[in-house]
């Protein structure tokens, strides 16, 4: 039996102001930096040591998975970083107070946009200051793969790539394997591993900086999962 723990970034400025992020390069708010030092302390306390990282190259993840192996004094694992673990990219409603959305969408609307995984939301243009393709961390990526907005199936869609070829095959090795990534994205590797249906992956809440452990088999199939307290 083998672990993998995922851990969604501690709380953000911008999670504190109840703004949609997405691919917004935010920090972690003060509560945010201290909730990632009890997650790592949790950790330790649980016995738990680690041969791998994964965040994605946004800097609350890189930040809370950076504090949490300091914690374990295992700064020195390799970390690996992918724009494919980012959030999901909200297009235009990044930026936008989560309630000035209801009071100007609706609140059925903001949901679907929110968690309806075949909902786009509104998408940025390429002139948008927003739009990735003006960020140079992202200037290896092809022009399909620059999002001018993203629904849960499209995150999906470009975290499982890095799942299988990357992620999948440190675990087959044995390797201890953390990753720290966002609501978004690990509720797309969520409802992958778990094989949720749209419908069951809308009920799914993802609380900050929680470790989830996954315990697996020799074929990679989940035993069961849990919230580390
Ligand atoms: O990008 C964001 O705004 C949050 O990290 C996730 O937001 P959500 O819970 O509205 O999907």
């Amino acid at each position: 039996m083998q672990k993998l723990v995922l851990i969604r970034h501690g709380e953000s400025i911008w999670n504190l102001e109840n703004r949609f992020t997405g691919w917004t390069d935010v920090d972690l708010s003060a509560e945010g930096y201290e909730q990632a030092k009890r997650a790592g302390q949790l950790l330790r306390k649980n016995g738990y040591n680690f041969d791998a990282g994964f965040a994605s190259v946004l800097k609350r993840s890189i930040k809370t998975l950076h504090i949490v192996l300091e914690e374990l004094d295992h700064l020195w694992i390799p970390v690996k970083k992918s724009w494919r673990l980012n959030e999901r990219f909200y297009g235009s409603l990044q930026g936008l107070n989560k309630d000035q959305a209801i009071a100007q969408y609706g609140a059925e609307q903001v949901q679907k946009w929110r968690r309806d995984p075949n909902e786009d939301p509104p998408p940025v243009t390429k002139e948008d200051e927003r739009y990735p393709g003006h960020d140079i961390r992202y200037k290896a990526l092809t022009e399909r793969e620059l999002p001018l907005t993203e629904n849960l199936t499209q995150t999906m869609d470009r975290v499982l790539p890095f799942w299988n070829e990357i992620i999948v095959p440190r675990i087959r090795k044995n390797d201890q394997v953390i990753i720290c990534a966002h609501g978004n994205s690990l509720r797309a590797l969520i409802k992958y591993m778990d094989n949720l249906s749209d419908e069951e992956v809308t009920q799914l809440e993802i609380p900050t900086a929680t470790p989830i452990v996954y315990e697996l088999d020799e074929g990679l199939n989940r035993i069961r999962h849990y919230y580390l307290s």
